[in-house]
């Protein structure tokens, strides 16, 4: 099946556009956690089977666990997600991209090693850099387009004067791109980030019903309600909305993983309030 497939399923099955991201930091780790064989897979399981049915997908931030060494915790625990809730999409958020060359390695790497559903790739150096990840046609490729950070304007922003396009800023361009060019096996999503709904709302305006990777709800500030306004579509899904740390690190306590199930129950709800279908459910 292939990703937007499975995501239209997983909007449907769990009525909920939220994502939760895996970004286990173990400072911030409940004391029963901080350190032992697997404590970062095993806080992962506890968020895991705390949250299943309050999502759409889950997100592992790679770097939290390359920068530990930790990839063998990385592998299971999105085998475990695999196994056990093997409806649910995994996004691994790496935004690789380099030479053709290499990009085929970061390819096996997403879809060989980790087995991911879909992966987020930098579009800077250019549709060969991006090529190797879409000819994979049954996975998401996730473009970054508006990044949820504050610097995201300063490249992201400056408007292109030697296109074929019409000075419109690198992010609509690149929307541009990932409709039409490279989105050849229709695999392409694009990340819109949470703290820029106007721009959301242009770029939907762009791509149709192309799914978003929408980073930034929680702990950066990003307005949901706006968002959600901005950002679905007419059946009122088309969002993947994103939240690590107000979840994960609701409560460092004992308590740690029904905080977040608490935390992730709001946000999904807060979500839905905004939605069409349940707007018009009213
Ligand atoms: O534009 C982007 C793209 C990716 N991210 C990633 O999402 C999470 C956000 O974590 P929070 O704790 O919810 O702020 C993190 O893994 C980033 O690397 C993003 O923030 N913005």
């Amino acid at each position: 099946m292939s990703f937007i497939k499975q995501l239209q399923a997983s909007w449907q099955s769990s009525d909920s556009l939220l994502c939760i991201g895996l970004d286990p930091d173990m400072e911030r780790f409940p004391k029963s956690l901080a350190s032992g064989a697997d404590n970062i897979f095993r806080f992962n399981q506890a968020i895991i089977d705390a949250t299943h049915d309050l999502v759409c997908a889950y997100k592992p931030q790679i770097a939290y666990f390359s920068a530990l060494g930790a990839e063998q915790q990385l592998e299971k625990t999105i085998a475990y997600i695999k196994s056990n809730y093997p409806h649910i999409p995994v996004i691994l958020d790496a935004k690789r991209g380099d030479i053709g060359s290499t990009a085929t390695q970061y390819v096996k790497e997403a879809f060989v090693r980790y087995q991911v559903d879909a992966v987020t790739v930098n579009p800077y150096m250019g549709f060969d850099s991006v090529k190797p990840f879409l000819d994979y046609q049954d996975k998401g490729v996730i473009v970054l387009c508006k990044t949820s950070n504050e610097g995201a304007s300063q490249l992201q922003e400056v408007r292109l004067q030697q296109t074929d396009s019409d000075g419109e800023p690198v992010y609509e361009y690149i929307a541009q791109l990932a409709a039409t060019e490279w989105n050849f096996n229709h695999n392409c999503l694009l990340v819109m980030g949470a703290t820029w709904p106007e721009q959301v709302a242009k770029v939907r305006s762009i791509v149709g019903d192309m799914p978003f990777l929408v980073p930034g709800a929680g702990a950066q500030g990003g307005d949901v309600g706006s968002i959600v306004k901005a950002g679905q579509t007419a059946d009122g899904t088309g969002l993947i909305i994103s939240a690590s740390r107000s979840i994960l690190y609701a409560s460092n306590h004992a308590d740690f993983a029904e905080a977040a199930r608490t935390q992730a129950e709001a946000l999904k709800q807060a979500i839905n309030s905004h939605r069409n279908k349940h707007a018009t459910a009213v």
